[in-house]
């Protein structure tokens, strides 16, 4: 017998937010991830009540030169507002995929500057456009001039802790016409090691007065609570604590209750489903492997490793699919520690 409904309704953060001209529904945002947070995982996510969702970062260069991954980064359906992310190097190229991604459906545009990637700050965008803030402030500047849309922009603390200028390039980006800004409560030497420092984005909030998101290490509703009163941001955006359960953003904005063990399993299916109908089989069953994997980890951890590898390898979709259900619908759903204080 598998056990039954053990989540809690979780307590509601303030709601609503306006971005721009754009309404935001809620104060809990999904973080864009590439290679994650692709359109059958955005759809899920919007579904469970995520406050705004966003697009995998999108290669400006890439973009304009039609580029087939980056077309399907850009693909919405039925998400209200459609938030495209791109990443660049110039701002010629910004601008060019700016007008692009607003004539194809994009309600806001973020810019990346971010990602810590080698591959990504070896050709100077993500988080090495920090190191340069005049060079920065041009790609925003062509970007907001492009755009008719609102602008926003992520980032880092700064590029290592010699150089935390996040309340600088902030300011001025405000001043070049963005509207909003998220901060990564870490810098880009950091990659993701360490703990995010949700005291260090409060430095951004006093330079600021568009609406600022905290993010970096948000897992529990009591994390949420407290990334907003330390850093003073008006919302928050989670990331990886929403793998493998794509509800997480809703549920921490109060919007969704915490599925339980049958619904997960059953939430799953569709999700797999989703991915295969996306990709098609045979690169969405790749795709799928890391979700399959992140599933099992959180809802069938006593799974023996035999019967993991069994399915992660397995190219039988028909197989992951019972299989996966099976061993979520008999794990215990999602308990965390929050609930069991509760
Ligand atoms: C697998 C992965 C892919 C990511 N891709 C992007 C991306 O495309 N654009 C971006 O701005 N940030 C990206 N990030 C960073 C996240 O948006 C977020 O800032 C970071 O994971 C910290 O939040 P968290 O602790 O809630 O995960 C990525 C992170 C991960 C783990």
């Amino acid at each position: 017998m598998c056990p039954k409904d053990m989540h809690l309704p979780a307590p509601a953060l303030p709601s609503s937010l306006q971005i721009g001209n754009i309404e935001i529904r809620n104060r809990v945002a999904l973080a864009p991830m590439s290679g994650v947070t692709d359109l059958p995982f955005r759809m899920l996510a919007w579904r469970f009540g995520a406050g705004f969702v966003v697009t995998e970062m999108v290669a400006s260069r890439e973009l304009v030169g039609n580029s087939a991954e980056s077309w399907a980064r850009l693909k919405n359906s039925g998400i209200d507002p459609h938030i495209v992310q791109l990443a660049g190097r110039e701002a010629h190229w910004m601008a060019e995929a700016a007008r692009i991604v607003e004539a194809n459906g994009a309600d806001i545009i973020d810019i990346n500057m971010g990602c810590p990637a080698k591959k990504v700050t070896g050709g100077y965008s993500g988080s090495a456009l920090m190191r340069d803030p005049d060079h920065a402030l041009s790609l925003i500047e062509a970007t907001v001039k492009a755009a008719t849309v609102p602008v926003t922009l992520k980032m880092r603390l700064g590029w290592d802790e010699n150089s935390l200028n996040a309340p600088l390039i902030a300011r001025r980006a405000e001043e070049a016409g963005v509207q909003a800004i998220t901060i990564h409560g870490r810098t880009r030497m950091q990659f993701y090691n360490g703990k995010a420092d949700w005291d260090a984005i409060r430095a951004v909030r006093e330079a600021v007065s568009v609406p600022l998101i905290a993010n970096g290490d948000v897992d529990t509703m009591a994390d949420a609570l407290e990334i907003l009163r330390r850093s003073g941001a008006d919302a928050v955006m989670v990331g990886r604590s929403c793998q493998g359960r794509p509800w997480h953003a809703g549920y921490l904005a109060g919007a969704a209750a915490r599925p339980d063990a049958s619904a997960i399993a059953g939430l799953f299916a569709e999700h797999y489903e989703m991915m295969l109908e996306f990709y098609g089989t045979e690169i969405g069953l790749r795709a799928a492997r890391k979700h399959v994997g992140w599933y099992l980890e959180r809802f069938a951890p006593d799974l023996p490793a035999g019967e993991k590898a069994a399915i992660l390898t397995s190219t039988d979709t028909n197989f992951v699919r019972k299989r996966v259900a099976t061993a979520i619908a008999c794990s215990g759903g999602e308990t965390s520690m929050e609930e069991i204080a509760a």
